[in-house]
């Protein structure tokens, strides 16, 4: 709003000038009278440096207004993003969503930010100038603004197609993109297979398309100035010949018709900017297009209007009834019929083989899904009843893979507990006996551990995952394949920090290597759905002849 008030006071300072202008032209010019210029040309300069300031003040103005929407607007679009299951970006490319974050917003902010504070002033350019012509000669002003039409058919013609133009761009970039983050993330894997030839001719696919896009864009952009020119041109011929038929009438003096003739050089260009900004208005919808669709993904798993209170410190019983479940967009369900309990503290090992859905008991117990049929439950509460925050401070998970940020030692063992003291991590540390390697790194726990800490080994990665799950201190634990990729000697070492996590936590375990697990512990094998037969078996680790039951 003030960038608006200050871009129409420009607007009517320069209508001033202008009227100076012609009477300068009229009063001094014409009769030869020197003594007539100084008041109005100070008058002038006056105008000149108060419509500079306040075209100054009106730009900055908008400028943090635009920049300070999109701060929000970037902000708001990845706080929804992380409402959304994981589901939502396995199924995407993350490249895309990364260009939607950045390119396609800044799209947005070209439009609330310059093209706002510009779409202001040409408004209040073209009304100001358009009234001063009709104060000057209504008749001839009528003649001239017969031919505004053309221009607006011209950009509505031209904005249609560069729209079109640059939702390709946008999509193109948005792949390109994801070529560019797959490929790099994926180095070591292209590099080993020697791929880098077809890496660097997807790429170079994906930027042909984005070529062609930006070309039409170009093209449409480069057209747009020579045909309006034309106009432009039309419209200057018929203001001098009627200009000139009135001054024979004795209608209009030169002074007016200058003028007029300068309100209109300054109105066209205005007609001709509110053009072009419809094309920056079609370049923003693209983009815009592209963020709204991200903005309207409802969360596949959301939380009750009015969840069940949680006890302060959860017991830590897990139970799962007779849970069915199903992958979206997926006909064959994953899991069927699937119940068992896990006492407080009791450690329960889950194997089976690949794809029978071991990690998918993870994922539901985490609510990033909910099951199709059953109910998993916390202490005898539904966990949809709970709110999805106090679920997962209960529950630690360890994945597969061990995550890593690509901050310092101290950071990633703090993830999950930002405020914990620096001798709460280090107890963690030595816990998770990764203190004494922490020790010989050459800045201790101020060490960076490299993007996906890969400037760490499996071994190490993984106990600083343990570190951080010991310090996160949750009563329920899921391990998800703790050993893989670690040698028999490595996994060996790392079962000793591994019991004193899962010493007194519900442990469900996933694993396929039984070589280190306690012969107590019970043990749920689940087997991949086939038909309607599939089931899940229970027995002792130590007795594994022990007679299956299906549950
Ligand atoms: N996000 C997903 N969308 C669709 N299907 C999925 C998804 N994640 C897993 N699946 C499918 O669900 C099945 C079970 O996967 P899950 O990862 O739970 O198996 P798993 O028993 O842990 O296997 P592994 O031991 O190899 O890790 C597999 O057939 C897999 O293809």
């Amino acid at each position: 709003m003030i960038g608006a008030v200050l871009a129409i006071v420009a607007a009517v300072c320069e209508v001033l000038s202008i009227a100076l202008f012609g009477y300068i032209t009229d009063e001094v010019l014409s009769n030869q009278d020197l003594g007539a210029f100084w008041t109005p040309a100070v008058l002038w300069l006056g105008l000149t440096v108060v419509a500079g300031a306040v075209s100054f003040a009106g730009s900055y103005a908008t400028a943090v207004g635009g920049e300070r929407f999109l701060l929000r607007l970037r902000g708001r679009v990845f706080e929804h993003l992380q409402t959304l299951t994981p589901d939502f970006f396995d199924n995407r490319r993350l490249g895309d969503l990364m260009a939607r974050l950045t390119d396609d917003i800044e799209a947005i902010e070209e439009l609330v930010g310059s093209g706002l504070v510009k779409l202001f002033t040409t408004v209040a350019s073209v009304v100001f100038f358009a009234g001063a012509a009709f104060y000057i000669r209504w008749d001839l002003a009528l003649v001239t603004f017969t031919l505004i039409p053309a221009f607006l058919l011209v950009s509505k013609v031209f904005a249609a197609r560069f729209r079109t133009a640059a939702a390709r761009e946008r999509s193109s970039n948005g792949s390109m993109n994801s070529v560019i983050e797959e490929s790099l993330s994926n180095q070591s894997l292209v590099q080993a297979y020697n791929r880098q030839r077809t890496e660097a001719e997807r790429l170079h696919a994906e930027g042909r398309t984005w070529l062609r896009a930006n070309l039409a864009q170009a093209w449409l952009a480069s057209l747009y100035g020579p045909v309006v020119q034309v106009i432009e041109t039309v419209c200057l011929l018929v203001i001098l010949g009627v200009g000139a038929w009135e001054i024979v009438s004795g209608r209009l003096t030169i002074g007016g018709l200058l003028a007029f003739a300068a309100y209109l050089a300054y109105l066209y260009p205005a007609v001709q900017s509110l053009g072009q900004i419809a094309l920056t208005v079609s370049e923003a919808a693209a983009g815009s297009d592209r963020v709204i669709e991200v903005l309207r993904t409802r969360p596949a798993v959301t939380d009750r209007e009015a969840p069940a209170r949680p006890a302060a410190r959860s017991r830590g019983r897990i139970e799962f009834q007779a849970v069915d479940f199903t992958y979206p967009r997926r006909h064959r369900p994953t899991l069927r019929n699937l119940s068992f309990v896990a006492e407080p503290g009791e450690l329960v090992v889950c194997t089976g083989p690949s794809g029978a859905g071991k990690s998918t008991i993870a994922k539901l117990l985490l609510r990033f899904y909910d099951p199709s049929v059953g109910r998993i439950l916390l202490d005898g509460v539904d966990i949809r009843e709970l709110p999805r925050e106090s679920l997962r401070d209960d529950v630690t998970i360890l994945q597969q893979e061990n995550l890593l940020f690509s901050g310092t030692v101290r950071d990633n063992i703090a993830y999950g507990r930002p405020d914990a003291s620096m001798d709460d991590i280090v107890r963690a540390a030595v816990l998770a006996d990764v203190h004494d390697f922490i020790g010989t790194l050459p800045h201790g726990y101020d060490t960076p551990v490299g993007q996906r800490g890969r400037l760490m080994s499996g071994g190490q990665r993984q106990r600083l995952a343990i570190a951080r799950a010991i310090l996160r201190d949750a009563p329920v634990l899921v391990l998800d394949e703790p050993m893989t990729g670690l040698d028999a000697l490595t996994a060996a070492r790392i079962m000793e920090p591994l019991n004193r996590l899962m010493a007194g936590r519900t442990t469900i375990l996933i694993t396929h290597d039984l070589r280190f697990i306690p012969e107590t512990a019970r043990q749920i094998v689940l087997e991949p759905v086939r038909r309607r037969t599939s089931r899940v078996r229970i027995r002792s680790a130590g007795r594994r002849d022990a007679v299956t039951r299906p549950v």
